[in-house]
């Protein structure tokens, strides 16, 4: 897979100072996990990652390519976005929605055929939404609906998976069966890069870590590097107690 590399990469958050430049690159078999407070910067980070919004400098590549040299329809063959929040501007069905996921593969006028509808069943059934295939989106509980948003993604079978807390809504249950298919995911060869607001998530899953903070500096590299307790106090600004459970640090907020 192409790797998707940040060059002194500054996010454009209207009315503040720019933050300090990003420069990494995202390679096939990472996971990312991208941690920092409300309202730092992640979604614009994930959105500008995924072309749809300018940086204020530096720029995007996709293997030897700016991303503003590549037509959409190639960078979405490569580049799959799971947002964090659905607008669902006509009613389509639960099937509809993640053909949808097809649409980077086919000419314009092309309609799905049968090894696409066949690839669909297969992510909704991973997301275990299958039986929800003729229900409208827009009757689904939270949860349901954003598994529908992943299998779409699923579906589309991008190189690159940006996820923006893809958790949210979803029971202990789900929130593992979603990380185990992303780990998957990369394990086969894939990359994945998504914001997280649980630490413990991001420790258990996430083989890479950026840390934004709210002045705009950052910090990223192996996880085991960045989950630093007095790091992490400063990042959420919240006393924290580290023990271990399983091989890997867990943490919880102190009470005073
Ligand atoms: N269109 C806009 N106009 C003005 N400010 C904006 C706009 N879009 C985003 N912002 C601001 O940019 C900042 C970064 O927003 P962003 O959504 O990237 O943060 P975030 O880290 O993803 O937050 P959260 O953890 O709450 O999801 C926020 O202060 C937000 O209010």
């Amino acid at each position: 897979m192409n790797p998707l590399q940040t060059r002194q990469l500054v996010i454009d958050i209207p009315d503040r100072a720019s933050g300090q430049p990003l420069d990494f690159a995202l390679e096939s078999g990472q996971v990312w996990g991208v941690l920092g407070p409300n309202g730092v910067g992640k979604t614009t980070l994930l959105h500008t990652l995924a072309g749809l919004r300018t940086p204020r400098s530096g720029d995007v590549w996709l293997g030897e390519r700016s991303l503003t040299r590549i037509r959409r329809r190639e960078v979405s063959q490569q580049l799959g976005l799971v947002f964090q929040e659905r607008q669902d501007g006509f009613p389509a069905t639960v099937l509809e929605t993640a053909l949808i996921g097809r649409h980077p593969w086919l000419s314009p006028w092309q309609m799905e055929g049968g090894e696409d509808l066949a690839l669909a069943e297969k992510a909704l059934e991973a997301l275990d939404v299958a039986h929800l295939s003729d229900r409208l989106v827009n009757t689904l509980s939270g949860g349901e609906r954003q598994r529908v948003g992943i299998a779409t993604i699923l579906t589309q079978n991008p190189d690159i998976w940006l996820l923006d807390e893809p958790t949210n809504h979803l029971d202990l249950h789900h929130q593992v069966a979603v990380l185990r298919l992303l780990e998957n995911q990369a394990k086969s060869g894939k990359a994945v890069f998504m914001c997280l607001h649980d630490l413990n998530l991001a420790a258990r899953w996430c083989d890479h870590l950026l840390l934004l903070f709210p002045n705009g500096e950052a910090c990223w590299g192996p996880a085991e590097r960045m989950l630093v307790p007095s790091v992490l106090e400063r990042l959420y600004d919240q006393k924290l107690i580290m023990v271990e459970a399983d091989g890997v640090p867990v943490f919880v907020p102190k009470k005073s």
